[in-house]
């Protein structure tokens, strides 16, 4: 059974993802038309490079996308999605201490949004449960 599971998930792509929290809200970013699941809003992240762990990809994407230093960051969930063309697994974690003002470094569109109107933004599919929790957990 493991050797089954190992074999369908061989080509999942790790991905490290950040809820970035102030007080109600999340920064959220709009991924560019043209990449997989162009054209919706993602909380910021990348992929998990070879040699890298979870943290250290997350901190380095946030940097790189958002402009901003992580100082801490707790673990939220794990999600697995196989978009049909796309198996990625995500590790979400939310980021409630950082410094600077995040901002789309990467010509991308950002805003703080409140927690209680993610839901009304169009996100990939495996972001419904990640909304889900961020709803039972602080509303
Ligand atoms: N960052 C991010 N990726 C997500 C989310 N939800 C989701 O399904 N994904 C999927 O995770 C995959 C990897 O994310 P990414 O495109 O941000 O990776 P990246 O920054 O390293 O991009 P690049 O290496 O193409 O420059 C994409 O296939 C994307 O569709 C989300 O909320 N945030
Ligand atoms: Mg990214």
């Amino acid at each position: 059974m493991e050797n089954t599971l190992n074999k369908a998930h061989k080509h999942t792509v790790n991905v490290a993802v950040g809820i970035i929290l102030r007080d109600t809200a999340c920064f959220v970013t709009k991924r560019n038309e043209t990449v997989h699941q162009g054209g919706k809003w993602e909380f910021p992240g990348g992929k998990v490079e070879r040699d890298e762990n979870v943290t250290d990809a997350l901190a380095r994407e946030l940097r790189e996308e958002l402009g901003i230093d992580v100082i801490d960051s707790e673990p939220f969930m794990h999600i697995e999605h196989d978009y049909g063309d796309k198996h990625v697994t995500l590790h979400i974690h939310t980021v409630s201490s950082f410094t600077g003002e995040p901002r789309g470094c990467e010509g991308q569109q950002g805003a703080w949004v409140l927690l209680e109107d993610l839901q009304k933004l169009r996100f990939p599919d495996a972001n419904k449960a990640i909304i889900t929790k961020l709803e039972a957990q602080y509303l």
